[in-house]
């Protein structure tokens, strides 16, 4: 652990895989990331049950992986550690069905992601402990860090900690899944469902995809080709991420042209501006006091109308045709990413 920092990091030397010896862990789901932290806890040594409903098709993925898969419930008594890993908008119902009737005094219940717990919608008995290792990333890139001999950065946070040895065993889980290769940061989690929901609407999934969209309609807009306008305001993005990724802000800056950087500079707070803030601020202020989340379960009740709207319409968005094309050209394509390959096999299920 280092204390270097303004809150305590955990790496590999903290943490101790063998803390799970003794145990069974159920990961419940086998989608994006319950297969990266099924496969990669079986390969640390650790005793995986995969727990999927009987009609499920990531069944035969679990297996095909060579993992052992039975029903939730079934899993969560035959495990000492649960990994909550289906959708949150399921959790509540397969908590209520399958984990609370099966959870046995001692027992961990852990999450990826704290939206259940901290908005109310499960209550866990008070003899249990009840951890969060959230990794910081999308599934299938936890997977393959793993495959890669790297990892991925992870939160992790313990609600209820009756045993007195909650952190040591979700250590003991977050470096069986790689992220203590990365840094693994302790917090709690409010603090982590709050600043993963801003992320994701805000900057990583919304904010980008609105930027790259504007960019785009932008150009052809004004009559420049859609390839031009694909390659310049999506496809250049990832390269351009990626020089942040490795070095920050200034290893971007350092290698575009001193025109790019003197533009960017100037014009980049113009089109991202104050207005830009506040609406970041009242987006951040509908997390904190439950609104988006209230909105979410009652959109989900009501059957999803705007959320399969939305997601068709950008779907139907003719970015995503120029890019599709596109694609299929460069040199190295081999018919479908990885990524795309899982996430269509998980996106058939259910
Ligand atoms: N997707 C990510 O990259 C990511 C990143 C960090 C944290 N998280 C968190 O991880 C958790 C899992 O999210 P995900 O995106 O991996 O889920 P997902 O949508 O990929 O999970 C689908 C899996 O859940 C199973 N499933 C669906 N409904 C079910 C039901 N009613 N009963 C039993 N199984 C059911 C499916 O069979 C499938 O195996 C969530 O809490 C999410 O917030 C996800
Ligand atoms: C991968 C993300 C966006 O970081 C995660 O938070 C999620 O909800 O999928
Ligand atoms: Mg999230
Ligand atoms: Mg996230």
């Amino acid at each position: 652990m280092t204390d270097e920092f303004t809150t305590d990091i955990y790496y590999d030397d903290d943490a101790d895989v063998s803390t799970l010896d003794d145990e069974t862990v159920a990961v419940l789901g086998y989608g994006s990331q319950g297969h990266a932290h099924a496969q990669n806890l079986h390969e640390s040594g650790v005793d995986v049950v995969v727990g999927l409903r009987e009609s499920s098709s990531s069944r035969s993925a679990a297996e095909a992986d060579g993992l052992t898969v039975t029903t939730p419930a079934d899993a969560v008594s035959q495990a000492s550690y649960v990994s909550v890993l289906v959708p949150d908008t399921v959790q509540a119902d397969v908590y209520e069905n399958a984990i609370e009737p099966n959870l046995e005094a001692g027992d961990t219940l852990q999450f990826a992601h704290g939206l259940n717990i901290h908005y109310n919608q499960i209550q866990p008995p008070e003899d249990v402990d009840v951890t969060m290792v959230a990794p910081k990333s999308p599934g299938h890139l936890v997977r393959r860090n793993y495959e890669n001999d790297e990892g991925t950065p992870g939160l992790l946070a313990v609600y209820q900690d009756t045993t007195g040895d909650a952190t040591e065993r979700a250590l003991a889980y977050a470096k069986a899944i790689g992220c203590a290769r990365a840094g693994v940061i302790e917090t709690t989690f409010q603090e982590e469902v709050e600043s993963d929901l801003f992320g994701e609407q805000a900057v990583l999934c919304g904010g980008v995809t609105a930027l790259v969209k504007h960019g785009y309609e932008a150009l052809v807009d004004a009559g420049y080709s859609p390839e031009i306008a694909y390659f310049e305001c999506l496809n250049e993005l990832k390269l351009i991420v990626d020089l942040m990724y490795e070095g920050g802000n200034m290893e971007m800056w350092n290698s575009v042209s001193d025109t790019a950087e003197y533009g960017g500079l100037t014009r980049g707070d113009r089109i991202v501006d104050d207005h830009v803030r506040e609406n970041m601020d009242e987006v951040l202020e509908e997390i904190q006091n439950g609104e988006f989340t209230r909105e979410w379960i009652l959109e989900n009740q009501a059957g999803r109308p705007s959320y399969s709207q939305l997601r068709q319409a950008e779907q139907e968005h003719e970015i995503e045709d120029v890019g599709a094309r596109l694609r299929e050209l460069f040199a190295w394509a081999d018919d479908e990413t990885e990524a795309e390959t899982e996430s269509a096999e998980v996106a058939a299920d259910d």
